[in-house]
């Protein structure tokens, strides 16, 4: 049965510890949620979008400097799959270094460069609080993703009056544990599927809030607790629309694999053990963008 008309649950980050269970049923349910409260000031939201409108707006010859540090971590031009997508990418927000480096590959004046620094800083911190708030509604320690990287996205959907109708972006699960969405705030197209029944529901902006998506680390390591939410982006309307994505996406190094607390004699372990950037390249050579997870199941 789906759930007709409900919709996409929202978490007030100012109000724990009193939304642990509405956070659990959302991830449970939904694998999605909007927050509010969650302190990224609106102003830095809005200068944010400034920059990464200009940032894609810049020749290709400079978005190609853009080059991957993990497999397509870096700028992916319009391809045959999604052709009125393009998006700029920085591998490791959290360093300083990276969002250097990601700045000066890209001419950024001194101004978008501290724009793009408070704004990384910010919205890791957000990454790490909502992370460890999705941990302590388990019943687990806050702290375990303190060394996990971030992916950070800009993306450009170029939608023109003659392709409203088509897809902005397919349908997919996000590779990450969680993924922070700021969404355009004028043009919408962003849906998200019901759990339980194929139904898309569209997720219209709304002024201030974040979207939170679940991906398919968080299915792995939680032992199918939280739910990797598919999505797609529908082009409904003619305008530009950019969007801005944080993916926490797992640790740098050690393998993604459910915590002892979460696995016991009801609960056997549903994953194997792998490591993020094995199941990157996992994702990318099998061909749908969508359920690749299922390829790590344990079979009993
Ligand atoms: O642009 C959006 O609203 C969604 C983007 C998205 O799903 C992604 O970057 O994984
Ligand atoms: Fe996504």
């Amino acid at each position: 049965m789906g759930k007709g008309k409900e919709s996409i649950p929202t978490i007030d980050l100012s109000n724990f510890p009193g939304e642990y269970g509405k956070l659990r049923e959302a991830c449970a349910e939904w694998g999605c949620f909007r927050v509010v409260n969650h302190g990224i000031p609106l102003d830095l939201m809005w200068d944010m979008k400034k920059v990464a409108r200009s940032l894609l707006d810049l020749p290709v010859e400079i978005k190609r400097r853009n080059t991957d540090v993990i497999a397509r971590s870096g700028y992916q031009e319009p391809s045959p799959v999604n052709p009125l997508y393009e998006s700029l990418g920085l591998y490791d927000m959290a360093s300083s270094h990276s969002v250097q480096t990601f700045c000066s590959q890209l001419d950024a004046s001194p101004h978008q460069s501290e724009i793009m620094e408070k704004y990384a800083q910010a919205i890791y911190a957000l990454t790490m609080e909502i992370g460890g708030k999705l941990a302590e509604s388990l019943g687990l320690n806050s702290d375990f993703c303190k060394e996990w990287t971030c992916l950070f996205r800009i993306n450009k959907y170029n939608f023109t009056p003659e392709v409203v109708g088509s897809t902005g972006a397919q349908i997919h699960t996000d590779s990450s544990f969680l993924t922070i969405l700021q969404l355009d705030e004028n043009v919408g197209g962003l849906e998200v599927m019901e759990r339980n029944s194929d139904a898309f529901i569209p997720v219209d902006p709304l002024p201030g809030a974040l979207l939170i998506n679940l991906g398919d680390v968080a299915t792995a390591w939680s032992n199918g607790r939280l739910f990797n939410v598919k999505h797609r982006v529908q082009c409904k309307e003619a305008g530009v629309r950019v969007s801005i994505a944080t993916f926490l996406l797992g640790p740098k190094e050690a393998a993604v694999e459910a915590p002892p607390e979460l696995v016991d004699a009801e609960h056997p372990r549903l994953y194997v053990p792998f490591t993020y950037e094995e199941y990157r390249k996992l994702r990318i050579s099998s061909k749908s963008a969508a359920g690749t997870v299922d390829l790590l199941r344990i079979h009993s």
